[in-house]
C-alpha cells in the first residue's frame, strides 16, 4: 500500500478551498490509502498523469474535479511515499507543476523545491547587472563555505548576482527552502558557523552519509519542518479536518531556534509583529521544557481567560494529549494565578472589583477630600506610580520617581495627594474588596517570603502586563537559567501599562529575539494595517528603548482590504450583513468570520441584523467552543490574540477612535495624553491584524484619523 505525505504548500492551497473541492481532495486522498501503486496508476477517476515538459520527471497531477487538480510528487525509485504538494485550478496546474524541481539538500538532506524555470530565466540578466554593481551581498563567502551550507550549483550562480536584501527577498519564493533560509541568516549577519549550527545541524540526520543518495521516502521523512507523513486513515481525516492545527507542528527555523534552544542563561524575550508565531513559539518552549526533565513544572500565562482556554487546547494538541506532560503545566492568567496564591497563603479568597467600580471609588474619594485632581488623574497616579513601584508609605511616595508622568508634583502636592491613596485603600478594606493589581501586589509579597511554585514561567501577550503582575511572575520561579520565556508585541499594547523589566529583576540583555515573518495575514492586509502605526513610534517590551516593525512581512498574498465609509450607521451595518453573507457564500464557515467594533452598542446592532438575516452569530465573551457555529462578535479589546479567515472592523469612526473619554486631556498630563492616543491607535491595529485572508474596515460619518489615507 502506498503512503501519503503532505507538503506545507499543500495546506496553504487546501485551507482556502471551498467545501465541495475539499471533499474531492479527501476522496482522492482515500484512494492513496486503499489502492496499490499499480492500481493507483490505473485508476480512471484519479487520472494520475505525468506533465508534459516537466522539469521534474516525478511530477504528476491527479483529478480532484472538473476544475481542480492536485499536484503530486510520485516516487520513481521503488519507494512508496507520494507527496501531495498543491491543489491548483485545472488550467494552471500543468504550468505550475512543469516549472518545479524537487531536490535533496546536500547539507540538511531534506527535500526542497525550486521554481527552476524562473531561476534559469532570471539569472543571466542579473549576472550582467551584478557585473556592474559596487558590492554583492554574499561576496565575503567563498563557494566552499556556501556549498558546505548546502548551496548547490544553480543556486550558487544566482547567489552571485544578489546585490542586497531586497533582491534576496525577490528570490525567496523561487529558491529551494533550506538554501534560501541559509542565505537569509547570512544576510542577517549570522556567521557560517552559527548558520550551520542553527539551520543545518538541527535538521541533518545524525547518520547522514557523505552523499545524499537516499530514496525519496527517506528524504521525505527527513523533511519534518515542511512535510507531514500520514500513517493511517484516521490521521488523514484528522489532518484534513483541522489543517491549521497541524501547522503548529511545523516551526520555521527562526521559531525553532528560540523555542528549542537547550537552555538560556536567564530571562528570554521574543518579540515580533502580529501573527509571527509568538504564541506558537511559546507553546513549543513549554514542550521543550517539559521534555527536558521528568518533573519540571511550568507556568504558562496569557492575558485573558479566553486566551488561556485556547492555549490549553493547543498545548494538548502539541503534546498529543499526553497527561503525564499536561499535568505539569499550569495554564492561566497572571491575575488568576495571583488570586490562587493569595487564597492559599492568606487562607481566604480576595474579592477584586472591576475597572468601573474602581473608578466609582475614586469618584467618592475626590468628592470626600475636595482635591484639585480628577478621579482619572488619581487612578492613573495610583496605577503608574504607587502600584507600579509598590509604594507603601508617604515617605516612599515622596522619594519616588514619577518618570513617565507628564506633570510635576511638588513635595507639598504629594503630601496633599497621599491621603487620597490612603482613603481609596481604606474604602476598599471597608467594603471587603480589593483590585486585581492589589491582589498581584499581595501575591508578590507572599511569594517573596515563601518558595517559588514553578521551575519555569512562559509568558504570552506580555506587552500589557503591569509591574505588579511582573513581580508575581518574578516570584513564581527561582531566578536563573530558563526562568522566564517572554513573548509579546509592544505594537499591540492596548492597556495602560508601562514597565521597565530590568528594574523588576528581569534582565533580558543579550537574550532578545525578534520574529519577522507573519504567517497569519496576507501581505496586503499587513501592509495596510502597519500603515495605522506608521506615524508613531512604540516603546519596546522591556521599557528600555523603542521597537520597530522593520523587516516584518508576509509570504502570503490576497486581496487588498475593503475600506469603506457610510453616511449612516444603519447603512454600514446593512453593508456588513451583505459582506458576511458574501463570505459565507464563498464557502467560509461562519465561525471563521470575526466582526468587531470599539463598543458593544454597535456590536448589538450588528448582532440583531445578522440574526435577522439568519446568519448564525455568537459573542466571543460567551466563550463559544471551537465546535460552536456562528460568526464571532467581539469588542476590539476582546479580539486580542484571536484570528479569523475574514474580519470586519466596524465603526472605525472619528468619534470612537480615539474615544475622547478614554484620552486624558493634554492640559492634565501631556505624556499620558500621548500614550492614551497611542493605545487607541494600537487597538485598531490589533483588530485589523486578526484577519488571515480578508479584511473589511468601515465607519459611518467621518473616518477615524487612524485609518490610513489611500494613495
Ligand atoms: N512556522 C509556521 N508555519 C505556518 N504557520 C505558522 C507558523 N508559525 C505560526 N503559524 C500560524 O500563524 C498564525 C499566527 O501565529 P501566532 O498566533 O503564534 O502568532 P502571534 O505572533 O502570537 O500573533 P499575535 O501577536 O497577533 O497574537 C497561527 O495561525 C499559527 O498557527
Amino acid at each position: 500500500m502506498p503512503q501519503l505525505a503532505f507538503a506545507n504548500s499543500f495546506w496553504e492551497s487546501y485551507d482556502v478551498l471551498e467545501r465541495p473541492v475539499k471533499a474531492g481532495v479527501r476522496k482522492a486522498m482515500q484512494k492513496f490509502q486503499q489502492l496499490t501503486v499499480p492500481e493507483l496508476h490505473a485508476d480512471k477517476g484519479l487520472h494520475l498523469e505525468s506533465v508534459e515538459n516537466a522539469r521534474d520527471p516525478r511530477i504528476r497531477t491527479i483529478r480532484i474535479n472538473d476544475f481542480w487538480r492536485g499536484v503530486v510528487l510520485a516516487p520513481d525509485d521503488g519507494s512508496d511515499v507520494f507527496l501531495l504538494v498543491n491543489v491548483v485550478p485545472h488550467d494552471d496546474a500543468y504550468t505550475w507543476a512543469a516549472k518545479r524541481l524537487y531536490t535533496t539538500n546536500s547539507a540538511t538532506r531534506a527535500l526542497e523545491v525550486r521554481n527552476v524555470a524562473a531561476i534559469e530565466q532570471l539569472t543571466p540578466a542579473l549576472e550582467k547587472a551584478a557585473a556592474a554593481a559596487d558590492a554583492l551581498l554574499f561576496a565575503t563567502y567563498s563557494d566552499t563555505v556556501l556549498r558546505e551550507l548546502g548551496i548547490d550549483d544553480q543556486v550558487l550562480r544566482a547567489v552571485r548576482t544578489i546585490v542586497d536584501k531586497a533582491q534576496l527577498r525577490a528570490f525567496e519564493t523561487l529558491l529551494p527552502e533550506d538554501q534560501c533560509e541559509v542565505l537569509q541568516y547570512l544576510a542577517e549577519g549570522f556567521s557560517p558557523e552559527e548558520v550551520y549550527r542553527d539551520v543545518i545541524a538541527v535538521r541533518r540526520p545524525v547518520d547522514a552519509g557523505p552523499d545524499p543518495d537516499e530514496s525519496l521516502a527517506v528524504v521525505l521523512a527527513n523533511t519534518t519542518s515542511r512535510i507531514t507523513l500520514v500513517t493511517g486513515p484516521e490521521e488523514l481525516a484528522d489532518i484534513l479536518e483541522k489543517p491549521f492545527t497541524a501547522w503548529r507542528v511545523f516551526l520555521h527555523p527562526s521559531q525553532r531556534r528560540v523555542a528549542y534552544r537547550t537552555s538560556y542563561g536567564g530571562p528570554v524575550q521574543v518579540t515580533g509583529g502580529p501573527g509571527t508565531g509568538k504564541t506558537v513559539a511559546a507553546l513549543h518552549r513549554v514542550k521543550h521544557l517539559l521534555n527536558r526533565s521528568p518533573d519540571t513544572r511550568v507556568l504558562l500565562t496569557t492575558f485573558t481567560n479566553a486566551l488561556a482556554a485556547s492555549l490549553r487546547e493547543n498545548l494538548a494538541v502539541l503534546l498529543d494529549d499526553d497527561e503525564s506532560l499536561l499535568t505539569r503545566v499550569e495554564v492561566t492568567t497572571v491575575n488568576a494565578y495571583a488570586h490562587g496564591i493569595v487564597t492559599r497563603l492568606d487562607g481566604r479568597a480576595p474579592s477584586p472589583i472591576g475597572d468601573r467600580e474602581e473608578r466609582q471609588v475614586w469618584q467618592r474619594v475626590v468628592k470626600k477630600l475636595g482635591l484639585p485632581w480628577t478621579e482619572q488623574f488619581l487612578a492613573q497616579e495610583y496605577r503608574h506610580v504607587v502600584l507600579a513601584q509598590d509604594l507603601r508609605t508617604l515617605d516612599d511616595y515622596r522619594a519616588a520617581s514619577r518618570r513617565g508622568r507628564g506633570s510635576a508634583l511638588s513635595p507639598t502636592r504629594r503630601e496633599q495627594l497621599w491621603p487620597a491613596v490612603e482613603l481609596f485603600e481604606s474604602m476598599l478594606r471597608d467594603q471587603k474588596t480589593t483590585t486585581h493589581l492589589k491582589v498581584c501586589a499581595r501575591a508578590a509579597e507572599l511569594l517573596a517570603s515563601s518558595s517559588p511554585t514553578h521551575d519555569h514561567v512562559v509568558v504570552d501577550e506580555a506587552q500589557d502586563l503591569h509591574p505588579s503582575q511582573w513581580r508575581v511572575l518574578r516570584g513564581a520561579v527561582p531566578a536563573g537559567s530558563d526562568d522566564l520565556f517572554i513573548t509579546g508585541d509592544p505594537h499591540q499594547r492596548i492597556y495602560d501599562s508601562k514597565v521597565s523589566l530590568g528594574s523588576l529583576g528581569i534582565s533580558v540583555t543579550g537574550r532578545t529575539h525578534r520574529l519577522r515573518i507573519n504567517y497569519r495575514s496576507t501581505e496586503e492586509i499587513l501592509a495596510w494595517s502597519t500603515g495605522i502605526l506608521s506615524p508613531v513610534s512604540v516603546d519596546d517590551l522591556g521599557g528600555e528603548g523603542s521597537d520597530t516593525l522593520a523587516g516584518y512581512r508576509s509570504l502570503l498574498h490576497g486581496r487588498r482590504p475593503h475600506v469603506d465609509g457610510y453616511g449612516l450607521e444603519q447603512a454600514e451595518v446593512a453593508a456588513l450583513v451583505e459582506r458576511v453573507e458574501g463570505w459565507i457564500a464563498q464557502g467560509i464557515r461562519p465561525s471563521e468570520i470575526g466582526v468587531c467594533a470599539r463598543f458593544n452598542v454597535l456590536l448589538d446592532k450588528a448582532y440583531d441584523k445578522l440574526a435577522a438575516a439568519r446568519v448564525p452569530v455568537v459573542r466571543v465573551r460567551d466563550n463559544p467552543g471551537p465546535g460552536t457555529d456562528g460568526v464571532r462578535l467581539a469588542t476590539m479589546h476582546a479580539m486580542k490574540g484571536l484570528e479569523f479567515r475574514c474580519v470586519a472592523v466596524l465603526g472605525a469612526t472619528a468619534s470612537a477612535l480615539p474615544f475622547a473619554r478614554e484620552v486624558t486631556p493634554a492640559s492634565v498630563d501631556a505624556l499620558q495624553h500621548e500614550s492614551d492616543l497611542l493605545r487607541e491607535r494600537c487597538l485598531l491595529f490589533v483588530a485589523c491584524t486578526r484577519a488571515r485572508e480578508a479584511l473589511a474596515v468601515s465607519w459611518s460619518g467621518s473616518p477615524s484619523a487612524f485609518v490610513p489615507q489611500a494613495g
